[in-house]
């Protein structure tokens, strides 16, 4: 990994809904081994800034490469194969068949035969602490373990970038700092960058190496927790929001 070229390069980019750019003259980065927190007041442009990331909206306009290739356009599997790995604010997993199981599914494309997938399972169940679950059905786990259950499925093939949207909403103190703790875990031990959007601006601020802050679809800000929080440019944006 070259530490000293950003694994996300984003150079103008825009996106249009007829009269209505909801991301505008974007320019940022994104280093190797950080966790990038995209934040801003409702309507910013966070969701259609990750959703381009992730090959799940088009650009208008503007450059955006991923490890030096230009991914703009590409469709979401071909950013994924290239190591681009999201997960989206609903969990997406099966409902109805174990840990293990859909954790062997996820290995599905990482390994061909069904030992592989499933040590790979047990590898990655143990990695996030989800090993005590394995036989547990998905959909009778604790809410903070089903998020936690849809990062490992996530993170199974290894991306190089891992996009969290709002992984934080429904989990309650204890679930939060465990969640907490696996992503810093993911980026110091495992060498992962991880781009975080979340409304939880206490934990956002406690996790984030760096922030990328968005106001009506345009660069307000950018800088550690301290530089954002006393922005007045930021400030004003929340409007003296608290939090
Ligand atoms: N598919 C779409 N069609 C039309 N307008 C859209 C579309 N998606 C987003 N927008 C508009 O673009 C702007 C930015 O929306 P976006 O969802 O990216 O903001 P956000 O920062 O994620 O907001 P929130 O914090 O409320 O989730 C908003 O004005 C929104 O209404």
């Amino acid at each position: 990994m070259n530490l000293d070229t950003p694994l996300i390069e984003a150079r103008g980019l825009t996106r249009r809904y007829g009269g209505l750019v909801a991301v505008s003259d974007l320019t940022f980065e994104i280093w190797p081994g950080e966790i990038l927190g995209l934040i801003g007041p409702n309507g910013a442009g966070k969701s259609t800034t990750f959703n381009l990331l992730s090959g799940h909206v088009r650009p208008s306009a503007g450059t955006l490469s991923f490890a030096g290739e230009n991914i703009a356009g590409m469709a979401p599997y071909q950013v994924s194969r290239r190591g681009l790995v999201r997960t989206f604010q609903h969990d997406s997993f099966f409902r109805e068949m174990t840990v293990v199981e859909n954790l062997t599914v996820a290995a599905h494309r990482r390994y061909r035969s069904r030992k592989e997938r499933v040590d790979c399972a047990r590898r990655i169940a143990e990695r996030v602490g989800l090993d005590r679950h394995l036989d547990a059905i998905t959909s009778s786990l604790p809410h903070g373990l089903q998020r936690i259950l849809s990062i490992a499925i996530a993170i199974t093939p290894e991306p190089k970038l891992l996009g969290l949207d709002e992984p934080l909403t429904g989990l309650h103190a204890v679930e939060v700092e465990r969640v907490l703790t696996l992503f810093r875990t993911l980026c110091r031990e495992d060498g992962m960058t991880i781009l975080l959007v979340d409304h939880n601006m206490k934990a956002m601020m406690g996790v984030c190496d760096r922030f990328v802050v968005l106001h009506y679809g345009k660069l307000l800000a950018q800088g550690s927790a301290d530089e954002v929080r006393s922005n007045p440019d930021v400030i004003a944006a929340y409007l003296g929001r608290s939090e």
